[in-house]
């Protein structure tokens, strides 16, 4: 592999991309000169920075692409039944959110989770705090949550404010009302293959390649970035035995990035670097999701080159996939909270059947 390394500040080595002679820029080269009668519109080009880097335009052979709110509204269809189930028998299950700061993103997101749940009938619980605000005001909210039986389940929009630490926070919530499955408990049962809640971005990546037909068990997954919301929860339920993929987890000290997406068969891109997955790193008829989000002036940026198009099977763009399945995935954690609780509160059979042959 001819690359040229050089060191950061803290001495680790960084691959300059592209490499002067790397086999994929003659991939590239030969996939221009395929396509050169059919380039696509100039807009495309807008990103596209070093000409080497990217393939040109490709009109011809473009990939699927998968339709993130499509299946988030077959999942709210499925969840408005289950919801009037359960208002038949007297539960509504009800989704809190504590906000805490003005970020306009944070704020885009929540107000996106409360259209959603009154579009299945969930009930919306609201808790704002402003952004100097002390961590204990923090904490007071979640245990109110915690104890507020219309609540079946509540999240802490993340980021929060620097001087607040996000584990304390978390760690405060009762596992069984944690609708993102970040809790150290459920983030445990998850390690141990126990029922818990999983956190909803994995689960509707998951929920996206099942319905959109992708190949998991025995296929080779390439997944950037590992955080604690995508990249590392992703990485054990796809290596569950239910699951079984083979997984590649690339972080920013993984020397060769492209080297592992390459080969892989799906590219879960996970990091949050705008355009990080470009066209020739991408093995022709791979899947490709887009999750990590830039916000720019122009708007979102994805992790994926919008030119990877030409090269993948199947895949998502930065809006309209991963982001549409996470908020339903949230919706679904709550239902089944609820669902949970109402089994537990109901009295079993065997206790209903001894109090009336008592009677
Ligand atoms: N679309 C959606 O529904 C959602 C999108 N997101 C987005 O997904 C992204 C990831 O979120 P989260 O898991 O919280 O992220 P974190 O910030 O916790 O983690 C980012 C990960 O990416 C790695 N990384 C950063 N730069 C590179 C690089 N150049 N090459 C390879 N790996 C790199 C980091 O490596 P290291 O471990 O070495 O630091 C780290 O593992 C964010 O952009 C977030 O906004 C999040 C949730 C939902
Ligand atoms: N506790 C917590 N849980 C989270 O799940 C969580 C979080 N904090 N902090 C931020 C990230 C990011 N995230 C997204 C959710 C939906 C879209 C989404 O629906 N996006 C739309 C576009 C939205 C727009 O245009 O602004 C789309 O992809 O089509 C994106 C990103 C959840 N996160």
């Amino acid at each position: 592999m001819h690359r040229s390394l050089e060191s950061d500040a803290a001495g680790r080595s960084i691959v300059q991309f592209p490499p002067a002679r790397d086999p994929a820029t003659v991939v590239a080269g030969r996939r221009r000169s395929a396509t050169a009668a059919s380039a696509g519109p100039a807009g495309r080009r807008e990103h596209a920075g070093d000409e080497r880097q990217t393939n040109p335009p490709m009109t011809t052979c473009a990939a699927t692409l998968i339709d993130g709110n499509l299946a988030a509204e077959e999942i709210k269809e499925e969840l408005r039944a289950r919801v009037e189930r359960l208002a038949a028998s007297g539960v509504r299950p009800g989704l809190g959110t504590i906000l805490v700061g003005d970020d306009p993103g944070s704020r885009s997101y929540v107000r996106g989770k409360h259209r959603d749940c009154a579009d299945v009938g969930i009930e919306s619980i609201r808790r704002e705090l402003p952004a100097d605000s002390t961590q204990k005001e923090v904490l007071r909210v979640v245990r109110e949550l915690n104890e507020d039986p219309a609540c079946s389940g509540f999240i802490v929009q993340l980021p929060l404010p620097p001087h607040m630490d996000m584990r304390v926070v978390l760690q405060a919530i009762d596992p069984d009302k944690d609708a993102d499955g970040l809790h150290p408990v459920n983030l445990g049962r998850l390690v141990l293959d126990q029922p818990g809640t999983v956190p909803c971005t994995p689960q509707g990546i998951l929920e996206l390649l099942r319905r959109n037909e992708v190949p998991i068990t025995g296929a080779q997954f390439c997944v950037i970035g590992c955080g604690t919301t995508v990249g590392r929860p992703l990485g054990l339920m796809l290596t569950r035995v239910t699951e079984h993929a083979t997984v590649t987890m690339c972080h920013e000290a993984t020397v060769d990035v492209a080297a592992h997406t390459r080969v892989a068969d799906v590219v879960i891109a996970a990091a949050g670097v705008a355009h990080l997955v470009k066209p020739y790193w991408v093995k022709p008829g791979a899947t490709v999701l887009s999750v990590g989000i830039t916000r720019t002036v122009e708007g979102i940026l994805g992790d994926v080159h919008p030119d990877v198009e030409g090269v993948a099977g199947k895949w998502t763009r930065a809006t309209g996939g991963v982001g549409p399945m996470t908020r339903a995935m949230l919706l679904r954690n709550v239902v089944d909270l609820a669902e949970r609780r109402a089994e537990q509160d109901r009295p079993s059979r065997s206790h209903a059947d001894a109090v009336e042959h008592a009677g």
